[in-house]
């Protein structure tokens, strides 16, 4: 973890370079997508950002979302700026924290309340390099934030997800994790990264993290003939907030490049949309997709035995049964933790 200062900057400027070259920075047509009206979907961290775009898109094409987000205001002013615009679905916006069980759990009931069925669960909130602090149960913020929520939100929404998919029409969990994933290493002895902090290190673990659990997610979907798919995005270099953290010079060069090579939110969206609702996808899960393509992720992520215990390590630190049911709470959650 401790020696991976430098990769954050160097991915970010050589795979922004790479985009260039390959001029890939299009924007998928959604003209072949089919309506989506009545279908539900959820997008955490559909605030701004690629989210944005990505409830911004999926709203136009006659979908109902959800945006999940924890800041308020800004949720709210991006449901009213969808709205401006006319699309055929609709919009709303529902408080979820993410660096909190108990706002996951709070969220999921609300929904449940609802009685509403859920056809899309778009894992996409983040946060990358910030200073080491942890969450409101003490998990360290990338792990906690970035994988763990998504993994407790999704686990507490899959029966819900089950119910909506059908044979011809699956509901699917799409998941965005990012190409620093490829230097990520999981230290199943050391998830917090209390030995040694480097937030590159914790940014990447999370987002290998979320490739191991959507791989492993797919096989259980599957060996229980579960009408839902899981896949994982990556949304190439996108010109966002993300990289409010990022050391000053890299910051320096984002400024001066990123017009030029980086994607737009709305490109970066692409394949969330793609994974939340094209047709070809019909059926298909267990995929790591890149500008609107399957492709191979880490070798590591392949990595079965590591799936295994990833998964059963975030159980129990959630306090979620492998079957699915809640066995601790949150105060006995947050003491077995510290
Ligand atoms: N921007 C890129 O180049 C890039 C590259 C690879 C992967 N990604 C991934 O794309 C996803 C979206 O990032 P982005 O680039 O749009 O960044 P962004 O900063 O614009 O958006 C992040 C979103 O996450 C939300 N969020 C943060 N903390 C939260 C919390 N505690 N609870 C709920 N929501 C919270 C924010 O409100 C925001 O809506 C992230 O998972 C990121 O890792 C981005």
């Amino acid at each position: 973890h401790c020696s991976h200062e430098l990769l954050i900057p160097y991915l970010t400027l050589t795979g922004a370079a790479v985009l260039h070259t390959h001029e890939t920075k299009q924007v998928l047509s959604y003209t072949v997508f089919p309506h989506l009206h009545g279908r539900v979907a959820i997008v955490t961290g559909g605030s701004k950002g690629i989210g944005y775009e990505t409830a911004r898109q999926l709203t136009s094409l006659g979908m109902h979302v959800i945006i999940a987000g924890n800041r308020e205001e800004e949720s709210q002013n991006a449901v009213r700026r969808i709205r401006e615009e006319n699309v055929k679905g609709k919009v709303e916006g529902c408080h979820l924290d993410l660096t909190s069980l108990r706002s996951i759990r709070e969220f999921v009931q609300t929904f449940k309340d609802r009685g509403l069925p859920l056809h899309v669960l778009v894992n996409n909130a983040g946060v990358m390099l910030v200073p080491e602090r942890k969450t409101e149960d003490g998990f360290e913020t990338h792990f906690g934030l970035n994988y763990l929520g998504h993994f407790m939100l999704t686990q507490l929404l899959l029966d819900t997800l089950k119910h909506s998919g059908k044979q011809d029409s699956c509901a699917r969990i799409v998941t965005v994790s990012s190409a620093t994933h490829f230097v990520g290493e999981i230290n199943l002895e050391d998830l917090q990264s209390r030995s040694c902090y480097s937030s590159h290190g914790a940014y990447a673990q999370s987002k290998l993290a979320l490739v191991l659990f959507s791989y492993y997610l797919q096989q259980t979907l599957t060996a229980e003939g579960s009408h839902v798919t899981a896949n994982v995005v990556d949304p190439g270099v996108v010109n966002t907030d993300l990289y409010q953290n990022v050391s000053w010079p890299t910051h320096l060069c984002k400024q001066l490049m990123s017009r030029l090579l980086f994607k737009s939110p709305e490109q970066g969206a692409s394949t969330s949309v793609y994974a939340a609702a094209s047709p070809e996808l019909e059926g298909v899960g267990g995929c790591y997709l890149y500008n609107g393509q399957r492709t191979k992720s880490a070798d590591a992520s392949y990595d079965e035995e590591l799936q295994r215990r990833l998964w059963r390590l975030s159980c129990s630190y959630v306090g979620i049964q492998e079957e699915g049911q809640c066995s601790l709470s949150s105060r006995q959650l947050t003491s077995q933790v510290l």
